[in-house]
């Protein structure tokens, strides 16, 4: 499989303000026919430039490293197969401006990245999928892997690398690299691990996607968001904890599994920490519409707090249990983040549970990252929602603040 270095010429047609999507057209009479970053359907295309690149010409030289994922492509003596099979529409124009190119970057192509980037693929949410992983061979195994399925999912372009450059230009990152539980151990206890990583892995997402969403997966998810906002400079709406999605639907599954009715059917929220310390919100759960509770009180049915403790418990069990039998959690999480990644790239405005700055919601008043309800769209964390609490709820998030900031000052950052 050869390397070859091409030069290419485009004129810029359009750029955003920022500079980090821009239309440019292609000069050079013959196009490679495959490249880490360009599609080569048209003669124009769209390309998303390196921030560090000479904006200021209007016409700029890319040099690219390309090499064929498969042999085939590339006819005898480089001819462009892909432009001699097809003939080109004469005075075609470009596409255009106002079409967005959707990229997402995985970081850390692990059990969770790999359930993750697997749904986003199979639900057709982005034109490029990246994958970043310090393990090489894994990560290219990973990445063929997933090519090979193309006959059978919506057209993406996948790449991966060890490098981060790869991820420029990205919408939404999602981080998911670091140190995972062992069997029984909390995740609290992942923190001194995964922190050094995210000094490591945070800056140059930064340098090169200035305009990104990050979306942290890796644990403790609460205290490395917080990190994230910190290393990143980011505006705290541009800083997403997967946070307490993934518990939220746990709960959900056991009561529905519990009333005999469809999960989707379930509005129920666990907020607060993705941990030990997480509340369930008993007094605002509704089922097709019906608040649960004081339906239960007005028809003077009798039912036991335990029982409801005792679901609480099974959700806050529920990791721990899957990291026993199966040594790690992938296929919910993947679900859960694909869904918020949907949200966010189909400005779909939808209500997560999900790690937000929560400085000034319910009486909380430190810098610190838990879950509340929140609307996810285009510009990331839009607002969050106005739930009520109880006053046990209240107090319970106060606490799980509390803990979550015990953590957090320990760190010195
Ligand atoms: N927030 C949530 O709800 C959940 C969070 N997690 C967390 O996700 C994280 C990953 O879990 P798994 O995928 O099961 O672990 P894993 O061990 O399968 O994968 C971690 C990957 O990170 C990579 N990595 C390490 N350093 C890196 C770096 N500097 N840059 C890029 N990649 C790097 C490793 O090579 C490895 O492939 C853990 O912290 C885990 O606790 C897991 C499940 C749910
Ligand atoms: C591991 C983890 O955080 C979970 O599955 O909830």
């Amino acid at each position: 499989m050869a390397w070859v270095l091409s030069s290419l010429k485009f004129e810029v047609v359009w750029c955003n303000s920022s500079f980090s999507s821009c239309l440019v057209q292609n000069r050079s009479s013959s196009l490679p026919s495959t490249d880490h970053s360009i599609s080569l359907n048209t003669r124009s295309i769209y390309y998303k430039i390196h921030p560090l690149l000479p904006l200021s010409a209007t016409t700029i030289t890319i040099f690219i490293m390309h090499k064929s994922s498969s042999d085939s492509t590339l006819g005898p003596g480089g001819l462009d197969l892909s432009q001699a099979f097809f003939r080109p529409i004469n005075n075609a124009a470009p596409p255009s401006p106002t079409k967005r190119h959707n990229k997402i970057s995985v970081i850390g192509a692990g059990n969770v990245g790999m359930a993750i980037a697997q749904t986003i693929l199979t639900q057709d949410l982005t034109d490029e999928l990246v994958l970043v992983d310090t393990n090489s061979d894994k990560l290219r195994g990973e990445m063929l892997d997933l090519q090979h399925a193309a006959a059978f999912l919506p057209r993406t372009k996948i790449h991966a690398s060890a490098d981060s450059s790869v991820t420029a230009g990205s919408d939404l990152c999602i981080v998911t690299a670091g140190a995972r539980q062992i069997s029984g151990e909390s995740r609290l206890n992942l923190l001194q691990r995964n922190l050094s990583l995210f000094r490591a892995i945070i800056p140059p997402l930064v340098r090169y996607s200035p305009d990104t969403t990050l979306l942290i997966v890796s644990n403790p998810v609460d205290v490395l968001t917080y990190v994230a906002w910190k290393l990143s400079g980011f505006p705290s709406n541009r800083v997403i904890g997967s946070g307490t999605n993934l518990d939220s639907s746990r709960f959900r599954f056991l009561i529905a599994d519990h009333l005999d009715v469809n999960a989707q059917d379930v509005q129920a929220y666990i907020v607060g920490e993705h941990g030990d310390s997480s509340v369930a919100l008993w007094s605002s759960i509704s089922i097709g519409g019906v608040p649960v509770l004081s339906f239960l009180e007005n028809q003077q049915i009798v039912y036991e707090k335990e029982t409801l403790e005792n679901i609480h418990k099974s959700v806050i069990d529920s990791a721990y249990e899957v990291i026993k039998l199966k040594g790690y959690t992938s296929w919910a999480i993947g679900y859960s983040v694909a869904n918020l990644a949907r949200s966010f790239i189909r400005n779909q405005r939808k209500i997560h549970p999900v790690s937000v700055l929560a400085k000034g919601f319910y009486g909380i008043d430190g810098e610190v990252f838990l879950s509340l309800p929140a609307m996810i769209g285009r510009g990331g964390i839009l607002g969050v929602t106005n739930v009520h609490l109880n006053e046990e709820e209240t107090q319970r998030l106060r606490d799980s603040a509390k803990t979550i900031l015990e953590v957090q000052t320990q760190l010195g950052i």
